[in-house]
């Protein structure tokens, strides 16, 4: 048995299969619906929309088969990741990668397997649409092209629930995406003993650039904005825009040392963007730091409202100092 390649851009990879927010999701009637059609129209018993997450695949919709995830080191899936074309497996008795496959000599018994690549926008694949038998077969073009096809509505339906979770404008995560990743981050910095920082931002004078330059000019700022700050994270951060002006990041495992770092960063990032374009306007903001207590934050929401309220005081204080100057 040949155990799959890491593909080259597997740090990238995850980072979006996390971003979709699909794994360990319940069933959903948008890809059942594929993998019935699928097992009916190519007659097979097995139609999966497998995830390959970083030790194992992990089936999204599920039909003909009772398990929900199978490690990646005996992953068909997670060889067919590899191409942006099918992989097609005629009789896995008489291929080498997977003639002594468990899934193979064992349940259910793998002897057809075709994968097509369901692949992302940001060019990732995510893992497949897979079709399996347990008795060796082929496929003519025209089937070859009925799977692509099928392939193509799973990735529209990745990228729908997407629209659902990210800002259309700043393409960071929205609210609702931005509490599911941060409230998963969360509990895995929980269980691991790791800190965690969250970091509210809000823009200064935000109203401002809008009314003296126009809607669009304000947009560019908050495009900016979340790009600089995305730009500076971590890959296991999460950054989110809320609504309106209000920014988020999560700083997952990072010491107050480290997160003092990002801040000075973030600052001179600021002030550099400011100088070197010259808009007529400066990007300013405001920030709450609110390290994360489990005690004290039951959820993601509760450390949101520390941070709002840290957020909030900070900029009372610069404007007290406005004012006072
Ligand atoms: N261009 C643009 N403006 C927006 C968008 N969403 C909200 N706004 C505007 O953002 C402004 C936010 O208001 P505030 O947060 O009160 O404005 P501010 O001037 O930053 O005030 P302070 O936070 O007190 O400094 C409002 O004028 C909204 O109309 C958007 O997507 N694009």
């Amino acid at each position: 048995m040949k155990t799959p390649e890491i593909p080259a851009d597997e740090a990238k990879r995850i980072h979006a299969l996390r971003a979709y927010n699909l794994l360990d999701t319940p069933p959903e009637e948008r890809f059942d619906r594929l993998t019935r059609l699928a097992r009916r129209l190519f007659d097979v018993p097995i139609a999966l929309v497998s995830l390959v997450d970083v030790n194992r695949q992990w089936f999204k919709s599920c039909q003909g088969l009772a398990v929900t995830e199978t490690s990646r080191d005996v992953s068909f899936c997670a060889h067919a990741i590899l191409d942006n074309d099918i992989m097609l497996v005629p009789n896995t008795l008489s291929d080498e990668r997977f003639f002594d496959n468990p899934l193979v000599t064992g349940d259910p018994g793998i002897r057809f397997y075709a994968g097509c690549p369901l692949i992302v926008p940001n060019g990732s694949s995510l893992g497949t649409l897979c079709l399996i038998d347990i008795k060796p077969r082929n496929m003519g073009d025209d089937e070859r092209q009925l799977l692509r096809d099928l392939a193509k509505m799973a990735e529209q339906e990745i990228g729908a629930l997407q629209m659902a979770t990210m800002d259309e404008l700043t393409l960071v995560a929205n609210r609702r995406g931005f509490e599911a990743q941060a409230q998963q981050a969360l509990n895995a910095c929980q269980k691991l003993g790791m800190p965690a920082t969250m970091l509210f931002f809000d823009l200064n004078d935000f109203k401002g650039i809008n009314d003296r330059f126009g809607h669009a000019e304000g947009d560019r700022a908050l495009i900016v904005f979340a790009g600089i700050l995305s730009g500076l994270l971590r890959e296991t951060d999460v950054v989110g825009r809320l609504g309106g002006d209000e920014f988020v990041a999560l700083l997952t495992n990072a010491s107050h040392l480290e997160a003092a770092e990002i801040m000075q960063r973030l600052h001179e990032a600021v002030v550099g963007w400011n100088l070197h374009e010259q808009r007529g306007y400066d990007i300013k903001f405001s920030v709450g730091q609110i390290e994360y207590a489990g005690e004290k934050h039951p959820s993601v929401q509760a450390l949101l409202a520390d941070s709002d309220q840290a957020m909030y005081s900070h900029k009372q204080l610069s404007k007290n100092v406005v004012i006072n100057h």
